[in-house]
């Protein structure tokens, strides 16, 4: 299947002369939930706004659904529903105006029918004769991803949905998307919560300085980058490391009552038994072992060296 979006060499240079974006290519799936890390000033939101038609590419192409962003504007851009991150609406305006409005702005006729499946998805359908100005931030947010949806694009962008909410509503928004790949959306967001993009995507892309560092499914992503610890809370402390152990990557913790082992891989991973094997033949006993995945956190961490 032809991809949604296909992104070639975009590159994006600024009048000022900076180079925000350096030859980016991705190509994104229907369907399918991407969620684009990266630090600020990466380069996120010049993307989508190029793929949105808001900003001129300086080299490249861009194809949604077929169509070229620059020259096919009007076609793409109906596409394409962005929730922008700042909240743009008339707070004197209901809840149902609004929506039904942002339809009518695209150039789509009346549909009652949409509108009330749209709120009730958002649960919002309660509130639609409320102003804007009687909602909960939270509630504002759902609005904006109404808007969006009022006139049934196939592809999403969410930029920072969840910015500055607090858990229980980044819950419920990530509940939100679920449902909307289930009505066969494709989302794409950004974010700066990797716990975020851990929850809710498919792939993970990295952005960093203009350049999209990786782009990967989430698992594979956490197999192939992600490293284990395994974790030996011993019965006797210990001064030092034994000679026997300095084949392995292990170091001592909590001064001297933890060993830790660090692998990647299966082959490492296969060297576990041989260690505790080690250990039995030092004498060296434990009274507890558990072992921990890296997050994506570290994983990002290690490959941007410094924190989203
Ligand atoms: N109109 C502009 N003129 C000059 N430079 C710009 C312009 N817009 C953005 N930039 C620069 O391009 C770089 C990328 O900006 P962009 O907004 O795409 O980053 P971002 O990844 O979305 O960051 P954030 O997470 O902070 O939103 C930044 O260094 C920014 O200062």
């Amino acid at each position: 299947m032809a991809p949604i979006i296909s992104i070639r060499n975009l590159t994006k240079t600024y009048g000022n002369g900076f180079k925000a974006l350096k030859g980016v290519n991705l190509e994104i799936e229907e369907g399918e939930i991407l969620a684009l890390l990266g630090p600020n000033g990466a380069g996120k939101t010049t993307l989508i706004s190029i793929v949105c038609g808001l900003v001129n590419p300086s080299g490249g192409q861009v194809l949604v659904g077929g169509h070229d962003v620059v020259k096919d504007f009007r076609q793409t851009r109906a596409m394409i529903g962005l929730v922008p991150q700042e909240l743009t609406t008339d707070q004197f305006e209901t809840v149902w105006n609004t929506v039904t409005f942002s339809r009518g702005v695209h150039g789509k006729k009346e549909d009652p029918a949409h509108i009330e499946r749209v709120l009730k998805d958002l649960s919002l359908w309660e509130k639609r004769d409320n102003m804007m100005r009687e909602l909960s931030g939270g509630m504002k947010r759902r609005v904006m991803i109404a808007k969006a949806l009022s006139y049934e694009p196939r592809i999403l962008f969410l930029d920072e949905p969840t910015a500055g909410v607090d858990v229980n509503l980044r819950r419920e928004m990530w509940q939100v998307v679920e449902r909307l790949r289930q009505n066969g959306v494709t989302i794409i967001l950004t974010t700066h919560y990797i716990e975020e993009a851990e929850e809710i995507a498919d792939r993970v892309g990295v952005i960093n300085g203009g350049e999209l560092l990786l782009v990967e499914a989430k698992t594979a992503l956490m197999k192939k980058l992600g490293r284990k610890e395994l974790r030996l809370e011993l019965t006797k402390p210990m001064a030092a490391l034994p000679d026997a152990l300095g084949t392995y990557n292990v170091a001592l913790a909590e001064n001297g009552g933890a060993l830790i082992y660090e692998y990647q891989g299966e082959a490492e991973q296969g060297r576990i038994a041989t260690l505790l094997g080690t250990l039995a033949a030092q004498g060296i006993e434990y009274r507890d072992l558990s072992t921990r995945q890296s997050s994506l956190e570290d994983i990002f961490v290690e490959l941007v060296g410094q924190r989203a």
